[in-house]
């Protein structure tokens, strides 16, 4: 089997229970869950109950997320007295260490360093945008890990993350249960979730994104009914499984843009059954049918959108998650690729695998580009020759999986980003090569 084929095979894995912000149940214990009630006078097997609040308590019911978790300590144990740690490259918004480059941006891939990197120390954050403290806004990072946390476990207060592996797998070890991801897939750990972020090999690379706003959920689907883009049934969220573990332990936490560590006598991932709405998951991203243009034109790349991650302003994102998946391209004449345009959103992609239509070259798999609020872009020399001039047969576009991040506020370059030796100096360059077509005596030129 390809190693990128889907796992249409196997419905739900073992230890996972599917859908999308269900209202799930389930527990490590028999018997450790309360029925019918919360917060009972004295929880099974001596656990104390905590609620985690996703939402303002009174979020209308569509966006209304908490989770109740029964759990060997309390978080409040938790506190102890905090240090700040050295985050490293980790940046979070407002972060305006440089001035914003007016330029479209491309990155080669970063090597994975020789040195021990946790989860931690391994974020290097590229762009940052709005302000974590205003709950609005996103930051995309690469991480390169490797080694695994031990001992150790981490929540983020700042930000929702979304995790996508490009190389290697990872093992999130979450207070909820045990996700595995690999290249293909993505995780979503709510903001205030614990976990340990372990390897499956012996080193990883990704992408992550930091979303400060709205959870991400599922766009609506508007005239295309009940079936296809991302379907509920395809995202899976772990079921409990908890550690029971007296020994020392370092919790980081990211707080208010900064990264803090407390040291606890306990693993902090002690929850033996919860349920609730509000709890991270895992989806296949080539579960995604994709859904686009029948007989002619290119859509808007927003048929493409996974997840989204809603503003006050109706269809205004802040943060629209959209894939190019593996897909079939049918329009007559048509001009196949993206168009050139520019864009009030801005527009940070990466590539897990393949080639990208608009960018057959130079933009490589672990590679990253940013096309900012306003700023032109579109298909480079060679696609824009190839695509005018092909003959337009269907074809299948195989083996591809690029995405894009797509942001109503500008994203800010972080210094790093900006002093990094894979920052191609070249990429406008990839738009020199389109000659003055234009001839007023030749209407088919
Ligand atoms: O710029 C890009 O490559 C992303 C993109 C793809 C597409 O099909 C239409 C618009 C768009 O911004
Ligand atoms: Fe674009």
């Amino acid at each position: 089997m390809n190693e990128h084929a889907p796992l249409s095979l196997r419905t739900a894995a073992p230890g996972y229970m599917s859908g999308f912000g269900n209202g799930f149940e389930t527990e490590a214990l028999p018997g450790a869950l309360p029925v019918g009630r919360n917060s009972p006078q004295r929880c099974a097997y001596g656990l104390y109950a905590e609620q985690l609040s996703g939402s303002p308590f009174t979020a209308p019911r569509a966006s209304n997320e908490r989770s109740w978790l029964y759990r060997i300590r309390p978080t409040v144990q938790h506190w102890g007295r905090f240090e700040k740690v050295d985050a490293g490259s980790w940046r979070s918004a407002p972060c305006a260490e440089i001035e914003m480059p007016i330029a479209p941006l491309r990155w080669d891939p970063l090597p994975m360093p020789e040195r021990s990197l946790s989860f931690l120390d391994g974020i290097f954050t590229i762009t940052t945008a709005g302000d974590a403290a205003a709950q609005s806004g996103m930051a995309a990072s690469i991480y390169l890990i490797t080694r695994s946390m031990v001992n150790e476990a981490f929540y983020n207060a700042d930000a929702e993350m979304m995790f996508l592996p490009q190389e290697g797998a990872l093992r999130l070890v979450t207070e909820f249960g045990v996700i595995d991801i690999a290249p293909g897939e993505i995780a979503v750990i709510p903001r205030g979730v614990k976990l340990r972020v372990e390897l499956a090999g012996i080193s990883a690379r990704g992408y992550l994104c930091e979303n400060y706003g709205g959870g991400f959920t599922l766009p609506e689907r508007g005239p295309i009914g009940a079936n296809c883009l991302a379907n509920q049934r395809d995202f899976l969220t772990p079921n409990a499984q908890y550690e029971d573990r007296d020994e020392p332990c370092a919790m980081y936490v990211k707080w208010g843009g900064t990264l803090w560590r407390t040291e606890l006598g306990h693993s902090p991932l002690d929850v033996v059954a919860w349920h609730g709405n509000y709890a991270p998951y895992k989806y296949d991203l080539r579960r995604f049918s994709p859904v686009g243009p029948l007989l002619f034109d290119h859509a808007d790349p927003s048929i493409f959108t996974v997840l989204t991650s809603p503003t006050e302003a109706p269809g205004t994102a802040n943060i629209d998650f959209a894939i190019f998946p593996d897909r079939w391209a049918v329009a007559e004449n048509t001009f196949r690729p993206p168009w050139y345009h520019m864009n009030i959103m801005s527009e940070f992609m990466g590539l897990i695998y393949g080639r990208y239509d608009a960018k057959p070259e130079g933009f490589q798999p672990g590679g990253f580009s940013l096309h900012n609020c306003m700023l032109p872009h579109g298909p480079d020399t060679l696609a824009f020759t190839g695509a005018s001039t092909a003959t337009l047969q269907p074809r299948k576009l195989e083996g591809t999986m690029a995405f894009m991040f797509e942001t109503r506020l500008p994203q800010r370059v972080t210094a790093f980003a900006a002093g990094l030796a894979q920052l191609q100096h070249d990429y406008a360059d990839c738009w020199a090569g389109l000659q003055k077509r234009f001839d007023p005596t030749n209407r088919d030129a």
